[in-house]
C-alpha cells in the first residue's frame, strides 16, 4: 500500500477521558477512506488530529505518532499552519464567510500571499471548476456566498479547501446536512476528486460509505476495530463487531 499518512500508536485524552486507544492505521495516496461506527467511537477526533484541530481544545493530550508524507505532523519543527495548508477540511455545515462568492475562494491564497489579480482569478476559476460550481456561480462571483444554496456553499467550501491546493482533504459528515440531490452531487465530485487529492471522510451513512470509498475503517469506543477495502470489509468482515454494524445489528 502507497500510505501518505501513518499512524501509529496513537492515544488522545480529553482530560481523562481516553478517546482514542492505541490506533495504527495506514491511509493510501489518492483513495477515499471513509470512517464509519457508531456515535461518540472517535471518528471525528481522529479525523481532526489529521490536521491537529484538536490542538484548539484544551486539554487535549496525544501519545503516538501521526506521520504525513514522512513527517512527523506533532512534532515541534511543524508548523500547523502550513500543516493545514497541506491537510484541507469541510465541516458538517457549510460554513462560507459573509463575504463575496470570489473572496472566499481567493481568502487561503492571499493570507499564503499572493496578491496578483491574474492569479488569484486563475486560482478561484479553476478552484471552483474542481468543486464543479463554476458553471453555476461564474457570473455572479461578486455576489455574497451566503445567498448560495447549502450545497452550493459546502461545494464553496470544498472550492476554498482546494485553493491552498492541499495534500489532502478531511470531510466530516460533509453531506449530512444536505438535500439527497446536493449529496449525490457532492458524492460525484468527490470521486473525481481522488485523482489528485487523498480524501479521508466521515459519514454516518454507510451506504455512502460503501458506495464511494476504497477503504474503509470501522470504530468501536476508541478503537479500530478493522480496515480494509470497502468492497470485503462489507462482504466480507473478518470481526463479528463490524458484521454486526454493517449488517443493521447495532448502532
Ligand atoms: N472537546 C471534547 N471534550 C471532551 N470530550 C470530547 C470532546 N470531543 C469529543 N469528546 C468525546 O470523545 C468521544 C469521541 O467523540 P467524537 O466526536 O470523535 O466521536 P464520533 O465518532 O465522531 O461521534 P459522532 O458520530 O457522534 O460525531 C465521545 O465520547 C465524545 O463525547
Amino acid at each position: 500500500m502507497n500510505a501518505l499518512i501513518h499512524i501509529d500508536k496513537l492515544n488522545l485524552y480529553y482530560g481523562h477521558f481516553h478517546a482514542l486507544k492505541n490506533i495504527s492505521l495506514d491511509i493510501p495516496k489518492k483513495t477515499i477512506t471513509a470512517f464509519i461506527g457508531p456515535s461518540g467511537c472517535g471518528k471525528s477526533t481522529l479525523l481532526r488530529t489529521l490536521n491537529r484541530m484538536n490542538d484548539m481544545i484544551p486539554s487535549t493530550r496525544i501519545e503516538g505518532t501521526v506521520n504525513i508524507g514522512g513527517t512527523n505532523i506533532y512534532s515541534d519543527e511543524v508548523s500547523v499552519e502550513d500543516l493545514r495548508k497541506r491537510v484541507g477540511m469541510v465541516f458538517q455545515q457549510a460554513n462560507p464567510f459573509p463575504k463575496t462568492i470570489y473572496d472566499n475562494v481567493a481568502y487561503g491564497p492571499r493570507l499564503h500571499g499572493i496578491t496578483n489579480k491574474a492569479e488569484l482569478d486563475k486560482i478561484v476559476e479553476k478552484s471552483l471548476r474542481q468543486a464543479a460550481l463554476w458553471d453555476e456561480v461564474k457570473d455572479v462571483l461578486k455576489k455574497s456566498a451566503m445567498g448560495l444554496s447549502g450545497g452550493q456553499q459546502q461545494r464553496l467550501c470544498i472550492a476554498r479547501a482546494l485553493a491552498v491546493q492541499p495534500d489532502i482533504l478531511l470531510m466530516d459528515e460533509s453531506t449530512s446536512a444536505l438535500d439527497p440531490i446536493s449529496t449525490l452531487k457532492i458524492e460525484e465530485l468527490v470521486q473525481e476528486l481522488k485523482d489528485q487529492y487523498t480524501i479521508v471522510m466521515v459519514t454516518h451513512n454507510m451506504h455512502q460509505a460503501a458506495r464511494i470509498s476504497d477503504r474503509t475503517v470501522f470504530f468501536l469506543n476508541g478503537e479500530v476495530v478493522e480496515a480494509d477495502d470497502t468492497k470485503t470489509l462489507f462482504s466480507n468482515p473478518s470481526d463479528s463487531r463490524t458484521e454486526d454494524y454493517v449488517s443493521g445489528r447495532f448502532g
